[in-house]
């Protein structure tokens, strides 16, 4: 697949407390390695680790040294992209399905800009202060993931815009948004879930038993 796959892959891992969690160990594989099965067919992989970490033998990546942010270490990977369409995806989501892939590639393809979403499945709250607060209205909000995709060119322009602006934001989309580009929805897997508390470990070692690269149930 003609694109090339940014890898943030240098945060510390604070909220789930075992250290960066590219390196951690699930189902006998780290996080990296479960989340490069699904970019295999990718023509090239680059991967922000943290400053000081060694880069992992055997595996097919370019890897360099990420920034104190998600943004800057995407910003560092963007330098070092090479081809016309970037995924961004988040080793924190290492179960990630080659269908998801190639349907947020399609669509960022066609619309220069898609990221999948999923519908919220709990009711959503603004508390006021410890009281329930005011229910939000969760059938009009979606959640959002990665991998996201755009024009490299695109998203380049929105991260100098962002660096000039002094914007700063958790994903890449908010980001191109900030230009005034629309950023196309597909639809995302719920087994591509973020490992980031200690409790996402035990829904992460009973899916990597049956993780066989597809988001379906048997
Ligand atoms: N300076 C940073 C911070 C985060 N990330 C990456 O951004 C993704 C999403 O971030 P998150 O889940 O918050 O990971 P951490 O920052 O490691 O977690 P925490 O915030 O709990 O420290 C992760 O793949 C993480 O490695 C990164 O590349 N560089
Ligand atoms: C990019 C992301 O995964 C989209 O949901 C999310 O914003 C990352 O958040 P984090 O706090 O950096 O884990």
């Amino acid at each position: 697949m003609e694109v090339s796959v940014l890898i943030p892959a240098a945060g510390k891992g604070e909220r789930l407390g075992l250290g960066p969690k590219a390196f951690l160990r699930v189902g006998g594989r780290t996080l990296l390695e479960w989340t490069l099965a699904a970019f295999l067919e990718a023509a090239e992989v680059l991967v922000a680790l943290p400053p000081g970490a060694s880069p992992p033998r055997g595996l097919r990546a370019t890897f360099l040294e990420g920034g104190e942010t998600r943004q800057e270490s995407v910003a560092r990977l963007l330098e070092a992209a090479s081809l016309p369409l970037v995924l961004v995806h988040d080793v924190a989501r290492p179960f990630v399905s080659r269908a998801l892939v190639e349907r947020v590639a399609k669509a960022a393809r066609a619309q220069g800009a898609a990221v999948p979403v999923l519908p919220v499945p709990d009711t959503l709250i603004r508390p006021e202060g410890e009281a329930y607060g005011a229910a939000l209205p969760r059938e009009a909000l979606r959640l959002v993931q990665t991998p996201q995709g755009f024009f490299t060119a695109l998203l380049r322009e929105a991260h100098a815009y962002a660096r000039k602006q002094g914007l700063s934001a958790t994903d890449d989309a908010q980001l191109v948004q900030a230009l005034g580009y629309p950023v196309a929805l597909v639809e995302g897997e719920r087994t591509a879930f973020k490992v980031t508390y200690p409790e996402d470990l035990f829904l992460a070692e009973a899916l990597a038993r049956v993780w066989n690269g597809s988001p379906q149930a048997r």
